[in-house]
């Protein structure tokens, strides 16, 4: 690995960093440039960065009183405190467990409960939820605060931070043991606890950050997940990070389509990735104006020359606006929390619009069907991973004190993902939809994607949501104002089929 590279786990971080101040071969431009669109800017270097996470090592260690293995609820919006924390935890041997600021007293209480956490990390928008429940989660024995003000019952990070010292010598954490927990989103029902190790997130996604994201040193890349969802991990920590590249962060306080426009126009940004709803949402403004370089129009994107999504299907009918508009391709990638990226457009392989790609390394993508049968081609089934010999080394260890959810994940020589799909002659995959939302009409399986994509080509029609009804005559197609979604922004369709089938 060249020595700019940032090693993870923090034992590498700390080599690397070392070897690369030395050399003079440490990239450029930032680890991460934050800005918040009133003034505030953060740019921390590679070197910074450790001399930083260190000091808040020693903020989570002894002041917090927390040790190796102890589990510690991180519920901050995108602050450069957010990058920070990660990082100590990883030094420490603490487990990182991310939750949105989105998050109501009854998640928190439900993630605090579940994983048993022994410390919080928090900003102040959600303190007063936190305090609501925490007399009921008796194994939580440390509450930060990340704020420029002080709160009773809390420790202040900021007045810690001031005075803790930047030596600090890091835990020699094993390749399995615990890194974090990812709660899932909660598309289908409660989130699970998803573990991740040192190795799943500290190798697992170095391919993912040269071959997906196609990252080099010399990029910068905006990544608009929340800090609570394992995309963040993906986008705004490891890919970026073990390639060298800068992580951009906009704080908005939330999210408008000119902010977004005009950030793309101000920085250097190279690669952006979002959610298929914020590009269903661009490609309803007029973005003519807003085209890659080389094009010399006086608001063009600086120098974005690589766009991904994922998280949900891409409608072909999106990817095709957003390229006529700015001549450039969506490179749509499909994973889990549980294993990172399964299936992608690289850039270089010839996209199909409507496909997520091919199955990527280190993964064996194949569609089974319900005995573990290898599927043949153009035939639809589960999408499925091939275990070999070992589990593969970018995989989750387990969901937390779930044996059952965690072998119920295993047919015969597979992992199943619980997704339906069909591998055409070319190996590239088509997503039909979640196993338990395909529908079945007159003994016809029928995927809700291929519907909804072909509603989205009314250009009335801005989103959609297919899912069954009890009535087998009724077939119309009901018009609402705004779709159920997660806090990730997924289409809720465990909640229309509900509402449909009158179990609410
Ligand atoms: N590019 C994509 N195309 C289609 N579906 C996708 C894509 N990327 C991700 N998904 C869907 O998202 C799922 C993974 O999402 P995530 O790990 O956030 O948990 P979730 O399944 O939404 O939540 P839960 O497991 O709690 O219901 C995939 O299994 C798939 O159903």
């Amino acid at each position: 690995m060249p020595p700019t590279r940032v090693q993870f786990s923090a034992a590498g971080m700390e080599h690397s960093d070392r070897a690369s101040e030395e050399t003079g071969e440490r990239p450029a431009s930032p680890a991460l440039w934050w800005v918040n669109g009133k003034g505030g800017e953060v740019k921390w270097s590679f070197g910074e960065l450790g001399i930083l996470s260190r000091k808040a090592a020693n903020v989570l260690t002894q002041p917090c009183g927390l040790a190796r293995g102890d589990r510690v609820a991180v519920i901050l919006p995108r602050v450069p405190e957010w990058w920070l924390v990660n990082v100590a935890c990883m030094r420490t041997g603490l487990v990182f467990m991310p939750g949105t600021t989105q998050l109501t007293a009854k998640d928190i209480l439900y993630r605090l409960r579940a994983s048993k956490a022994k410390g919080l990390v928090a900003s102040e928008e959600v303190a007063p939820a936190v305090e609501s429940i925490v007399s009921e989660c008796p194994d939580l024995k440390t509450k930060l605060l990340v704020s420029p003000r002080s709160r009773p019952g809390w420790l202040s990070f900021q007045e810690l931070f001031q005075c803790a010292s930047a030596e600090h010598s890091r835990v020699e954490t094993g390749s399995r043991e615990p890194a974090a927990i990812y709660f899932t989103s909660g598309t289908s029902g409660s989130p699970k606890m998803a573990q991740h190790s040192h190795s799943s997130l500290g190798i697992g996604y170095t391919l993912c950050g040269r071959y997906w994201l196609d990252l080099e040193s010399s990029d910068t890349i905006w990544n608009m997940s929340d800090t609570g969802w394992i995309k963040a991990a993906i986008g705004s920590v490891f890919s970026p990070w073990l390639q060298g590249a800068c992580v951009f962060v906009h704080q908005m306080a939330q999210f408008d389509t000119d902010t977004f426009l005009d950030t793309l126009t101000t920085y250097p940004i190279t690669t952006l990735c979002c959610a298929p709803t914020v590009y269903r949402m661009l490609v309803q403004k007029d973005l003519k104006s807003h085209s890659a370089p080389p094009t010399p129009t006086p608001k063009k994107f600086l120098k974005l020359r690589h766009c991904l999504t994922g998280g949900e299907p891409l409608n072909a009918e999106v990817r095709e606006q957003w390229k006529r508009q700015t001549g450039l391709d969506l490179h749509e990638g499909y994973g889990q929390t549980e294993v990172g990226i399964i299936c992608a457009n690289l850039k270089g392989q010839e996209i199909k619009p409507g496909s997520m790609g091919k199955g990527v390394l280190p993964y064996d993508v194949q569609i089974i069907d319900e005995n573990g049968n290898i599927l043949p081609t153009g035939q639809e089934g589960d999408i499925a991973l091939a275990l070999k010999h070992t589990r593969p080394f970018s995989f989750f260890s387990e969901y937390v004190d779930n044996p059952g959810k965690t072998a119920a994940t295993i047919r015969g020589n597979f992992y199943v993902t619980g997704d339906r799909g069909v591998m055409d002659s070319d190996g590239y995959f088509w997503f039909v939809g979640r196993a338990d939302d395909v529908i079945i009409s007159s003994g016809y399986r029928i995927g809700p994607f291929e519907v909804e994509s072909a509603l989205i080509e009314h250009p009335a029609v801005v989103e959609s949501a297919v899912v069954s009804s009890p009535d087998p005559i009724r077939g119309e197609v009901e018009f609402v104002e705004q779709l159920p979604k997660t806090i990730t922004g997924k289409i809720k369709r465990n909640v229309l089929r509900d509402q449909e089938w009158g179990r609410t």
